[in-house]
């Protein structure tokens, strides 16, 4: 489990980023973090590996407290970060390396995550491409079996076929021990691969439901015209018409657009959140 607790967080000289900040991410889930720019993601996922501190407030992770970067925390944890360097070395040399730290390491698993990426013929780091260089990284991240995998931006970078891929290997690797976060911009990226949506705003947490309860509680409709104001959460312009979030009345699950939901959070998170108080899941 991954538990924030009350984090008050700060960079020097700037203003305060993270006010009270309460999360908790429960093993078996895929959460995809969400936010404008200079949200506050990043800075939330740093706290979660132990390479940012609360100024005041608890970040752990499996019971340990992330900022003492516990040897066997950190076993546990690998990071994709949305900018990396990788070094002038062979792609074997790169993952003996670095596989010694994780105890699960498996290479049949590295292997077979390379093939689906068609990574396989490379040689050395530096003849990647920045979207093979991502493959790769997520490759090694699967084949540790750490428990909690970060994953910042991630489809940056992949083209389309890979991204499909993606979704594809990240759904099959998670289990119920393990936590994947996923943080993007690229929303439609996550489209039937997320379990949990959390949206950042100004280091405060707007929006944290299941993908379950979103599908049961709004719909998502490309044409508003004759569905009653009092049954639309949100609209915008789409094409000439109005697309939106309504009350999904119907008692049939919908199918979760990831971006209108997004618009629609950040736009006015509070009148679609409001519409969801009979769950008591928590923040
Ligand atoms: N090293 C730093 N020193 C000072 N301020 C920082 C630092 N890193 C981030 N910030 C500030 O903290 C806020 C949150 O930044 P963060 O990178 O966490 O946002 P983000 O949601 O990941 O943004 P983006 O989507 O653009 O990557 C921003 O206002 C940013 O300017």
């Amino acid at each position: 489990m991954v538990e924030l607790k009350n984090v008050q967080f700060r960079y020097k000289k700037k203003r305060v980023l993270f006010d009270n900040l309460t999360l908790t991410l429960y093993p078996g889930f895929i959460y995809g973090l969400l936010g404008k720019n200079g949200a506050g993601k990043s800075s939330l996922l740093k706290h979660v590996a132990g390479l940012l501190y609360p100024n005041s407030g608890e970040c752990n992770v499996f019971g340990y407290k992330a900022q003492t970067r516990n040897p066997e925390m950190l076993q546990d944890i690998y990071v994709v970060p949305e900018e990396f360097a990788l070094p002038n070395m062979s792609l074997a040399a790169y993952v003996k390396t670095n596989a010694v730290f994780y105890s699960r390491f498996n290479y049949e698993q590295l292997n077979s995550y390379l093939v689906e990426f068609e990574l396989t013929d490379s040689a050395n780091l530096s003849t990647l491409s920045y979207g093979q260089k991502k493959k790769f990284l997520i490759a090694i991240a699967l084949a540790t079996n750490a428990r909690l995998l970060i994953l910042d931006e991630p489809t940056n970078g992949l083209d389309i076929p890979s991204k499909s891929q993606f979704r594809k290997i990240m759904a099959s690797a998670l289990n119920e021990e393990k936590i994947i976060i996923i943080s993007t911009h690229q929303v439609r990226d996550l489209e039937n691969l997320i379990d949990n949506i959390v949206v950042l705003e100004h280091g405060h947490i707007i929006f944290n439901r299941n993908m379950a309860e979103i599908s049961e509680k709004v719909a998502f409709e490309y044409n508003l015209a004759g569905i009653p104001d009092d049954e639309v959460l949100y609209a915008e312009e789409l094409h000439g018409r109005k697309a939106g979030i309504v009350k999904n009345l119907s008692g049939h699950d919908s199918r979760v657009d990831l971006e209108l939901l997004f618009n629609g959070i950040i736009k006015d998170a509070e009148n679609i959140d409001k519409h969801f108080t009979n769950y008591s899941y928590e923040y």
